[in-house]
């Protein structure tokens, strides 16, 4: 018999005779749901803090937001988070780093549902459909796996009041028809208000002052405001702000030039090349830049680095 083989046997055997469960060796093969598993808080820190770019107050509230909402036993409402920022500014990239951090497989978890409005949603018609169905949906994923994380992309390209038919999942209920919706995640993801924070953030580079001091309270009445009363934000007069069932409004900044280096720098680095400072700068500068006069925040943030880095 090969040391290999007995390996093996030694390992299944031990398994088997109790060292590990039965769940805990049935979750190493398939996906499990696990509602209490805690969030290694510092794990996403460090990662936040490494690999998101110019999001000081992104990177702050989503952590914290996140961490009370884990720390907490028996939450009175489902956590909902509101992104809100220019293109390319690390919406979706947060999102996925987030959901990584709650469940392993990320996007591709069976606990993980992405919606994005123009591709499950088109058709302005079809409201009432639409309703239906991602309620339907929602109350079968939050039954299978309470800690289901939800999220919606291009919430400005969604017919207001779709969004309001999921309003009594979000709502401080115990259960609704049995089900509890407490322990689950929705993430709201729109280029809504990107003008709003945009002018916050000019106002400050142009008062002088460092952008890092720009804080939470000078963005999110603003934002919460304006989104409220965009009737292209998805959540144009609806429920869900009217109810303060929205947790956090959370703005992304428009990214400058140096950040646009560290995501051409970052990208190389996953690529495996040695980082050569000609290319970075060489990308960098075929970017585009608003405003017109000063030139300080990059038209699609980060968005074109990949392609653009393909060129060189
Ligand atoms: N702040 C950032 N820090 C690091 N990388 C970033 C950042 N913003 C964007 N990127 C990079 O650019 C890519 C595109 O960004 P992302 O899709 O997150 O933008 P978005 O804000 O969701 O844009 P949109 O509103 O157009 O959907 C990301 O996959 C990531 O590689």
């Amino acid at each position: 018999v090969e040391p290999i083989t007995v390996g093996i046997a030694i390992g299944a055997a031990s398994a088997l005779t109790g060292y590990l469960s039965y769940k805990d060796l049935y979750c190493r093969f398939a996906e499990c749901c696990r509602e209490e598993q805690r969030l290694n808080a510092s794990a996403l820190k460090l990662e936040l803090e490494e690999k998101l770019f110019g999001q000081h107050l992104a990177t702050e509230v989503i952590l914290k937001a996140l961490t009370g909402f884990k720390n907490n036993k028996n939450p009175k409402k489902p956590l909902t988070l509101s992104l809100h920022g220019w293109a390319g500014t690390g919406k979706n990239f947060v999102s996925q780093i987030v959901a990584e951090n709650l469940h392993s497989k990320g996007l591709k978890s069976n606990f993980v549902h992405l919606f994005v409005s123009t591709l499950h949603f088109p058709h302005e018609q079809q409201i009432k459909l639409y309703q239906d169905q991602l309620q339907g949906w929602i109350r079968g994923n939050v039954s299978a796996c309470a800690s289901s994380v939800f999220i919606f992309d291009e919430m400005d390209k969604l017919h207001p009041g779709v969004i309001d038919a999921i309003k009594p999942f979000l709502d401080y209920y115990e259960q609704v028809d049995g089900v509890s919706y407490r322990k689950a995640i929705f993430i709201f993801l729109s280029n809504a208000g990107g003008d709003l924070i945009t002018k916050i953030a000019l106002d400050f580079w142009r008062a002088g002052r460092k952008r890092e001091d720009i804080q939470l309270k000078d963005l999110e009445p603003v934002l919460s405001v304006g989104v409220f009363n965009n009737k292209h934000s998805g959540l144009w007069h609806s429920g869900l702000i009217d109810r303060n069932l929205i947790d956090y409004f959370i703005p992304f900044l428009p990214l400058e030039y140096r950040h646009v280096k560290m995501c051409i720098r970052a990208e190389m680095r996953a690529r495996g090349s040695v980082i050569d400072e000609d290319i970075v700068t060489r990308v960098a500068e075929e970017m585009t830049f608003f405003p017109k006069s000063e030139k300080i925040y990059s038209d699609k943030g980060c968005k074109t680095v990949q392609s653009r880095l393909d060129f060189h």
